[in-house]
């Protein structure tokens, strides 16, 4: 069980992107998403951190499940994760930006933007991001870490439902 959630909320062809105001990687680019409180499930945690964070509520159906990503350093000193998600913003529902939020500011970028610039988002986003919003599959993706940055990356195919984790 991993201890966070990672969502990337769609509409057309843009996202909705938060602009950390904390370390680390702060200045940098991420979806929405925080830390799962004791016997919360992933899916609860996303929803309620997306209402929270954005003000949007999602239905469970307009969330879609897309794997993990887990990270480590060289010498395995510490290991541990998220669940990630993609979530669909029905076209009618209204939706200014950019706001600010206590996690920093929410904007939509449109998502040729993001996977095309290098170093706006946070330091593995290019990595998984395209994968997540383009391919029906879901995988797992492991990290390893150097002082915040990637040294190693590594995609294996998940065969394992969010109701098993
Ligand atoms: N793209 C990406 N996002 C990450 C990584 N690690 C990681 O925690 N995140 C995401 C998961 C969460 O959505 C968010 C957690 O960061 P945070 O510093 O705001 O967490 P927090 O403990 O304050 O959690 P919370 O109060 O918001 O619930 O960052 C990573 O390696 N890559």
């Amino acid at each position: 069980m991993f201890t966070y959630t990672l969502c990337f909320i769609k509409r057309k062809d843009e996202i909705l992107l938060l602009n950390r105001e904390k370390p680390q990687w702060m200045g940098a680019w991420n979806g929405v998403g925080g830390k799962i409180e004791r016997e919360e499930e992933p899916l609860k945690n996303i929803i309620r951190e997306m209402k929270e964070e954005t003000g949007l509520l999602f239905k469970k159906e307009d969330v879609h499940y897309k794997g993990t990503l887990s990270w480590s350093d060289v010498g395995n000193t510490y290991y541990d994760g998220l669940y990630l998600f993609v979530a669909e913003l029905p076209e009618q529902i209204p939706y200014v930006t950019p706001i600010k939020t206590a996690e920093g500011i929410l904007d939509w970028k449109k998502i040729e933007w993001i996977l095309h610039h290098e170093n706006v988002g946070v330091a593995n986003l290019s990595y998984f991001l395209e994968t997540i919003l383009s391919d029906q599959e879901i995988y797992e993706h492991a990290f390893i870490y150097e002082e915040d940055q990637v040294v190693q990356f590594k995609k294996k195919l998940l065969n394992q439902s969010l109701e098993s984790v």
